[in-house]
């Protein structure tokens, strides 16, 4: 051999020895020092070992779709606190929750969110308090109960689509018929027609908010199909006023993208933030990438179209583009587009995939069903109209309570939402956590805790809300989180449970394809339903 083949070799042994001679002093300083050293008062919490040296458990049990289960599990081997990360602790405690979350206690969202950003921050992503304080501002007063009312007539529109598209499939499947599975893989038999109901959830929370974000619905449902217009290059389209013509568009499934971006986002951002680029470059973690930037191009599509196109429709869109701050300016370009993709993410699957689960639990539980259908009827009467008002059903004891209580089960923000505590610190159940320590509370565990909620809390009950103390139980339900960071758009998404379960409880009979199994889902940031087989049958009113 030649002794210029010899250099770069010797020169790769030399890398390598180098390299395994770094590497543990290397695990020793960025792991085993802040273990010892423990700034944040967390070495005493227990939790999985790696977890106490790394962020990668957490990361990889993120990447694994199931990290409330997992999280539920540790609680129950541990107890209250659980150490999830080198600086996350996780409080299973309902009190924890207004401790950690409330209004004026000072703690700010964690680096976590900076894994969601997309174009310019959201309201969800903004973790600046003054930043935020100002957005939200502008966008709580769009959702107020008031303004939310005028958006009525377009979730009422969207619903009987919907219904009309269930009637057409029901009377085809019961002659015989099946159809594709983009229309949920449906057939007839025994008299009922039997579909996956969640595509077609995803197709009416998709139109409702497409419609009402950007002022055109996707047509999602009247085409049974995934599928959402979105600006190829979004520079030519952020600066375009022009026609659409100026800059290409292409058709993508937006379901399926959102799904891809939220699971990427999770996991993504539960890792420090030094490491992220390097992780963006692995096969997975790249496709979830390019979903974030294919989800924000339907939103530089939708407002460049409506910017070009001015109207005077009121929709979501319109109130943003009038939304002022303190000091009377209104939002950039940029801040728009953000903020109507932030409702289009926020106020969508959200929507589909809660309606998805409470369909699960009626059809799971007949009972309940049938009971829910009596109120209905009670209070429906014979109205020709097969659409509920919101005056109709906003006051229905039962209705409520099964909505609560599937939001209970199946809260699809399962997950502790990250904290970082503030100034002076943190004290939960005696346990005193300095400033810059990461908590969280895990819904889906506090949403079980049989303190709050009674010694049957793994199973549906919605008479539970009648007979337990109410103000307990109203302190450990999370599902649309509490204090400053929780939902703003909470009195349109009960708008639209109350709307679309009522109607379409009393339009059809709901049975489970397979009665015994549990609703499987995969978890992102949001815990989503995969399918949901069930049997129709039209009733008779
Ligand atoms: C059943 C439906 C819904 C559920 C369960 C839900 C739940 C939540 C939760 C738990 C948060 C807090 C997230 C966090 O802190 O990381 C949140 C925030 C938010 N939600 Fe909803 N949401 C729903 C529907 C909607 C709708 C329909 C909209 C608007 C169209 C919306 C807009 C938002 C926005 C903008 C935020 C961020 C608020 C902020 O940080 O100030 N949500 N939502």
């Amino acid at each position: 051999m030649s002794a210029l083949n010899l250099i770069p070799l010797a020169g790769a042994d030399f890398k390598l020895s180098t390299i395994l001679a770094v590497l543990p002093v290397a695990v020793v300083l960025t792991h085993i020092v802040p273990y010892l050293a423990d700034p944040f008062n967390q070495r005493r919490v227990p939790g999985p070992l790696l977890a106490k040296f790394s962020d990668l458990w957490l990361g990889w049990t993120a990447s694994q779709g199931h990290r409330s289960d997992v999280v539920h599990e540790l609680h129950k081997k541990y107890g209250t606190f659980v150490r999830l990360a080198p600086n996350h602790v996780s409080i299973a405690d309902p009190e924890a929750l207004q401790i950690v979350y409330a209004h004026g206690n000072g703690s700010l969202k964690s680096d976590f969110y900076d894994a969601f950003v997309s174009i310019h921050r959201g309201l969800f992503n903004t973790r600046d308090r003054a930043d935020h304080a100002r957005k939200r501002k502008i966008v709580s007063h769009i959702f107020s109960q008031k303004n939310v009312m005028e958006f009525e007539p377009v979730l009422r529109l969207y619903v009987g689509q919907l219904l009309n598209e269930w009637d057409r499939l029901y009377d085809a499947a019961v002659k015989g018929e099946s159809g594709t599975e983009g229309e949920g893989g449906w057939f007839g038999q025994g008299g009922r027609l039997w579909l996956d109901c969640l595509p077609w959830y995803n197709y009416l929370a998709f139109d409702i908010i497409g419609d009402l974000a950007f002022g055109s619905p996707f047509g999602m449902i009247q085409s049974a199909k995934d599928s959402a217009p979105v600006a190829v290059s979004q520079k030519d389209a952020m600066k375009s006023y022009g026609t659409q013509g100026e800059y290409e568009i292409v058709n993508i499934p937006a379901v399926q993208i959102l799904n891809d971006r939220g699971e990427f986002s999770a996991s993504m951002g539960v890792l420090p933030p030094s490491w992220r680029p390097y992780v963006r470059l692995l096969p997975w973690y790249r496709k979830g990438g390019q979903a974030v930037k294919n989800l924000a191009g339907i939103a530089v599509a939708a407002v460049a179209k409506r910017l070009t196109t001015p109207t005077d429709r009121v929709d979501l869109l319109s109130k943003l583009q009038q939304g002022r701050d303190d000091e009377g300016n209104l939002m950039g370009r940029e801040e728009l587009t953000a903020e109507a993709l932030t409702q289009l993410i926020a106020g969508s699957d959200t929507t589909s995939n809660s309606s998805c689960a409470i369909t699960y639990y009626l059809a799971c539980y007949p009972r309940v069903q049938e009971k829910l259908q009596k109120e209905l009827d009670e209070a429906l009467g014979t109205e020709d109209e097969y659409v509920s008002t919101f005056e109709q059903v906003k006051r229905l004891p039962y209705l409520e309570a099964v909505i609560n209580e599937a939001l209970r089960m199946h809260s699809t923000s399962s997950l502790g939402l990250p904290r970082i505590a503030p100034e002076g610190g943190l004290t939960i159940n005696g346990v005193h956590f300095p400033k810059g320590a990461i908590l969280s509370v895990p819904t889906y565990t506090i949403h079980r805790d049989q303190n709050a909620w009674g010694g049957d809390s793994d199973v549906f009950r919605p008479e539970r809300w009648f007979e337990r103390d109410h103000t307990t139980m109203q302190k450990a339900f999370n599902p649309f989180s509490f204090g400053p960071r929780a939902c703003v758009g909470r009195n349109l998404a009960f708008m639209e449970l109350l709307i679309i379960i009522s109607s379409i409880l009393r339009r059809y009979h709901f049975v489970l394809a397979e009665p015994e199994k549990p609703l499987d889902t995969r978890e992102g940031f949001l815990r989503k339903p995969i399918e949901c087989r069930v049997g129709i049958k039209r009733r008779q009113v």
